[in-house]
């Protein structure tokens, strides 16, 4: 594979893009167009706060410069989002749905172009990047339909007199999203957002900044008035300049448990709600009497998603003690099946880390875990593929760990890379008080043909997302949010409306007042 710059031509602006019938290659797109978005299209910054490489994971190669926003850009934007809160508030839920479900087509329209821009920024399958691209659009359309929706009660008084209730935008929402889900975090965000009637800023993780800005430009393009979805790009400073701004009315991030804490506090200064979307280290637990090869399915998309950075992970794999040996077997075979490569290829199924950073601290936990007196049963290794244009990128081999204990580094803390980590149980008590011996809460999963018992399971599991003989299916009509440290509030499904809406109660009086003075 080698560059072909000659046969690229731009499609979606400031991107290079293969014509529909040709396929983007790693190693050789371009991004030259800024990132910054408001006032209803892209902004180049002459006074940058600052200027720093973002790299393309599969090549290691530098894939453009991100200009950091300062105070005055924040500014900008967020008065940006002020003013199309003016309108796009004041539009009938019908008139918000029909540009969203524009947005939403278009979306569909641009599948396959998302999903290589979203694989050679953050390094996922392009496999995966479809679906995401795919659960974005369906959020779209999903929360368009209930936007039309919206509507409040109304309460009989006494006397004739009554009371209303109006379902209310909040005005303008701040989002702030991870890098392992760039263009499904900042829809995920935007969709409930504005189909209640808000705007939003949305500030996307500075190592995966390019996705969210085509999000920004279908809304436009879609009919949204400017500055109904913003971008500002930066990192922790340009985030607390948003927490903190005066005009801003809540606060969602997605992210670690250690940034959301900042963001609670700095959310609590102004009084502000907040939706928090945080890391997990959540259990799977295979009992004997399950459906062996679907468990051990189960247990892959627990743990190798996204090349295992993936918050809802079942990355504490506890088994059954009988079926142990058959259950190693057979998870060990297809984790070192798993294709790893270049994740523009339809055959890879697990391409490269966000970054070499994060690589890095992947494989140290390995090492931890084994001087730790957990056994590798297969993985935990740097990975060079054959082909030279990925030589300098950032793979890893998925890794099994066995002979793990509940006090190891690698069970405690949130590893956020392809490591799974087993052990084993006797009784349901044991395991259910294991799986709960942790400060998050984010998800769990249950594997058993025994009806009763899986539900007994999940109801004593804290975690906010449960599975039963599955893991990591988020359909979009579904809550999806954390317990404990794992997060505030929920994303998807009908409650999320509540999350950005706020309720007016308006009590009429159709008599006389009835004065105690
Ligand atoms: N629960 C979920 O839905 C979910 C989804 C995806 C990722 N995550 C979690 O995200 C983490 C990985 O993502 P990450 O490394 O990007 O997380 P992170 O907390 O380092 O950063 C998240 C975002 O917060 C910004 N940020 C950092 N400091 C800030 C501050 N002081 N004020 C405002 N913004 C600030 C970052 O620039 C980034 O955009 C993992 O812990 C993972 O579990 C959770």
């Amino acid at each position: 594979m080698g560059p072909l710059t000659s046969l690229v031509t731009p499609c979606l602006r400031g991107m290079c893009f293969l014509p529909p019938t040709r396929r983007a290659s790693s190693g050789t797109m371009q991004i030259k167009d800024p990132l910054n978005f408001w006032c209803g299209s892209r902004v180049s910054l002459s006074d940058a706060k600052k200027v720093e490489p973002v790299y393309e994971p599969a090549t290691g190669r530098v894939l453009c410069q991100l200009q950091h926003c300062g105070a005055a850009h924040v500014d900008e934007a967020v008065r940006s989002a002020c003013s199309a809160f003016a309108a796009w508030s004041k539009m009938a839920g019908m008139e918000r749905a029909r540009i969203m479900l524009e947005a939403a087509r278009l979306i569909e329209k641009r599948r396959e172009e998302i999903a290589e821009v979203e694989v050679i920024n953050n390094g996922k399958s392009i496999t995966e990047a479809r679906l995401d691209v795919d659960s974005a659009r369906l959020c779209i359309e999903y929360f368009a339909g209930l936007a039309t929706t919206l509507a409040g009660q109304h309460v009989q008084l006494s006397g004739g007199s009554f009371a209303y209730t109006r379902r209310e935008p909040l005005g303008v929402c701040v989002g702030i999203g991870a890098w392992n889900y760039p263009f499904q975090i900042a829809a995920w965000k935007s969709a409930p957002a504005i189909a209640c009637g808000n705007s939003m800023v949305f500030k996307p993780s500075p190592v995966t900044p390019v996705s969210a800005v085509l999000l920004a430009e279908t809304y436009r393009q879609a009919g949204a008035p400017e500055g109904l979805l913003n971008l500002v790009q930066g990192a922790e400073e340009t985030g607390t300049l948003l927490c903190h701004h005066p005009s801003v009315a809540k606060v969602s991030f997605t992210g670690s448990v250690p940034t959301g804490k900042k963001i609670m506090e700095m959310a609590a200064r102004g009084v502000k709600p907040v939706t928090l979307e945080l890391g997990g280290k959540s259990p799977l637990i295979i009992f004997e009497d399950c459906d062996l090869e679907n468990a051990v399915r189960g247990a892959l998309m627990a743990n190798f998603l996204s090349q295992g950075q993936v918050c809802s992970n079942g990355t504490r794999v506890f088994v059954h003690r009988p079926i142990l040996p058959q259950f190693l077997k057979k998870v060990v075979r297809r984790t070192r099946d798993i294709r790893i490569g270049d994740p523009l290829l339809d055959d890879t199924r697990m391409g490269a880390l966000v970054s070499r950073l994060h690589l890095d601290k992947v494989l140290g936990y390995v090492e931890q875990a084994k001087k730790e007196g957990a056994r590798v049963l297969c993985g935990g290794e740097l990975f060079t593929p054959a082909d030279s244009i990925l030589k300098h990128g950032y793979y890893m081999t998925p890794c099994v760990l066995d002979n793990c204990k509940d006090d190891m580094t690698c069970v405690r803390e949130e590893i956020f890379g392809p490591v799974m980590s087993v052990l084993t149980f006797d009784t349901e008590e044991e395991v259910l008080q294991r799986s709960n011996d942790t400060t998050f809460g984010l998800a769990a999963g249950v594997f058993t043909k025994d009806i009763q018992r899986a539900h007994r399971i999940i109801e004593n599991l804290q975690a906010g997302s449960c599975f039963i003989n599955n893991y990591n299916i988020t359909p979009v009509e579904v809550p999806f949010g954390g317990y404990k440290a794992s997060g505030i509030g929920r994303e998807n499904g009908q409650v999320t409306i509540e999350f950005y809406s706020q309720l007016k109660t308006v009590v009429v009086e159709m008599g006389d007042v009835d004065s105690l003075f």
